[in-house]
Parts: C-alpha cells; structure tokens; sequence
C-alpha cells in the first residue's frame, strides 16, 4: 500500500473533488495522502471522511498545499483558474505530477501553467472522460472531411453552478473542427450572439451555451448544410467519468518527461 502512488485532492469539498475522493477512495493503483481546500473553510483542520459524512479515514484537510504536495506522486486539480496557477507552480516545486481539470483559464493563466510545466509533469484537459476525447478526435475528422458548405456549431449544457463559457470541453471541440479545416479557432469562433448579429459568416464556428438545474454536461457539435445535418453529441450523466479520467492521468504521468500533455497522449489517442 505505501508504494502506490500518493495522491493529493484540492478543492475538496467541490463538486468534482468529493467525487475525486470517492474515486481515489476505491482505486487499488493509488492512495490519497492528502485534501486541500480554501483558507477559511469549514473543512480545515477536520477528518477529510467526517466532513463526507462517513467514518474518520486519517487524512485532515488542509490550507498548506505545499505541506501535502511534498509528500505526494500527484495532484489532482478541479478549482478555480486563481487557485490552479498557484497550484501548477507548487506542484512544480515538489516534482508532483498536476492534473487540471480546471477549465476558465486566459492565455496568461496558460502562460504560468506552460511556465511551470518545464520543471514537471502536467496533464491538463477541459474534459478528462473517455467519450469526450473520442468525440474531439471524431469532430476533427468530420471537420476535415467536409468544407465550408456546412457551418460548424458547437452547442453545450451545464448545470446553474457552472461559472465559465464556453466550456472547456466546447473549446476543446472547437479547437478540434478548426485542426481539420486548416484555421486558428481565435480567427472564426463567433462567441456571442445578441440582437441585430447579420448573416452567419461562412467558415464561422458558432458556440452557445445553456446553463440550468442540474445537467452534468452535454456537448453537440453540429455541421449543418443545405438540407443535412451531421450531429456529434457527447452526454455525460455520471462525474465518475471526469474522475476515473483524472485518476489514470496521474498514474500515467508518473515517470514521465517533464511537460504539458492531454488526454489524447493518456489515451493513446
Ligand atoms: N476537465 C474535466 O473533466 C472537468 C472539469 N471541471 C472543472 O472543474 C472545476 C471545478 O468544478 P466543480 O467541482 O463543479 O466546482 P466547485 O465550485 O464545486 O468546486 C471547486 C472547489 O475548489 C475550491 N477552491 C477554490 N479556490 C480554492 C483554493 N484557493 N484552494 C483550495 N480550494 C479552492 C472551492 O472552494 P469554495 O467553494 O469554498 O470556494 C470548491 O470547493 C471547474 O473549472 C469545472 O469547469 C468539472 C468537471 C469535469
Ligand atoms: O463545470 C462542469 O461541471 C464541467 N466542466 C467541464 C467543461 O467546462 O467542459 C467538463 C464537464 O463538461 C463538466
């Protein structure tokens, strides 16, 4: 059991990180050493497995990330992008492998991200599911396959918690169809559609984004033509599938160069 890789959650009582837990919790590949939240929160200092509402497990959250990152194989990192920054360059320092789920983050934020990146491993995606990286595969395919004749539109749906759009995973979709056309997506993504907008430019990739109750995420990418439609979609019900996606990241980090990889070089994609 000590030499499975120890793995280290922020964020913690979040959405994604209780489900990280439970996951780490289950796997026999690895062991959790450690749980970071806020400064200020009602967790710190407390039994990581009371404050879950279970029996005490030995792991105490804490505010003092480095204190855990020392003596962890991998950070497992679903936040914000302020807090994901400051982690790349933490985790950087105690040579662990960081995987950020966190999704938001502007060129500056990617910049430190890239930054820390030369002293360690990072494996980093807007969705860590396997069917989410098979359809970013299929959409550049489709994109390459056909041209400008079909408008390009990604369209996804998030729960009312959700803080950034596009989603990560939208972006990355968009990043795909623009690959196989040959374009850079900053040069056709229309992002904001409100009012008097004109025509729809041809070659344009259009992004909307639905937010409401409890939808866990759902991603269509739609190419649509005179009279057809080619319809990718990708329905996520389960957060399990992000976790399970995170945890097989940090265990294929270990040992690796130092650098920033994706999903796609964890899938063999
Ligand atoms: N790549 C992927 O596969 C997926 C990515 N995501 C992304 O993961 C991120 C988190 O999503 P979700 O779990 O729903 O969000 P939540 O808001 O539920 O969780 C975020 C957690 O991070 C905590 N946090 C914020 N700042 C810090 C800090 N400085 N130190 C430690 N903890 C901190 C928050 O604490 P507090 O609430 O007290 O502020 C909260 O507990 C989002 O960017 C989302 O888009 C989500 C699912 C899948
Ligand atoms: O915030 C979420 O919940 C999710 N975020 C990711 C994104 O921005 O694409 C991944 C997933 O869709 C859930």
């Amino acid at each position: 059991m000590a030499d499975l890789p120890g793995i280290v959650i922020t964020g913690a009582s979040g959405r994604m990180g209780q489900m990280l837990i439970r996951t780490v919790l289950a796997s026999d590949k690895a062991r959790l050493v450690g749980a970071v939240d806020r400064s200020g929160h009602d967790w710190i200092g407390k039994d990581l497995g009371t404050c879950m509402g279970g029996a005490e497990i030995g792991v105490t959250v804490t505010d003092d990330p480095l204190e855990v990152f020392a003596k962890a194989q991998a950070v497992l990192d679903f936040t914000t992008p302020e807090a994901t920054v400051g982690f790349a360059a933490l985790a950087a320092q105690a040579r662990a492998v960081h995987v950020i789920g966190t999704t938001g983050l502007t060129e500056d934020d990617l910049a430190k991200v890239a930054a820390a990146a030369r002293h360690a491993v990072i494996v980093r995606a807007g969705n860590m599911s396997l069917g989410v990286n098979l359809l970013v595969q299929l959409t550049r395919r489709v994109a390459e396959a056909l041209d400008t004749d079909f408008d390009i539109e990604v369209v996804e749906a998030h729960h009312r918690h959700k803080v950034d759009a596009p989603s990560g995973t939208a972006l990355m979709l968009g990043e795909a169809a623009a690959e196989g056309r040959g374009v850079a997506l900053r040069d056709v993504a229309d992002r904001g559609r409100d009012g008097i907008t004109g025509a729809r430019e041809r070659g344009a990739i259009g992004f909307s984004a639905i937010r409401g109750g409890d939808v866990v995420g759902e991603h269509d990418v739609i190419f649509a033509a005179d009279g057809e439609r080619v319809i990718l979609r990708h329905i996520a019900t389960d957060r399990g599938i992000f976790a399970r996606g995170a945890l097989k990241a940090a265990l294929w980090g270990q040992g690796k160069a130092p650098g920033e990889y994706d999903m796609a070089d964890v899938l063999g994609f």
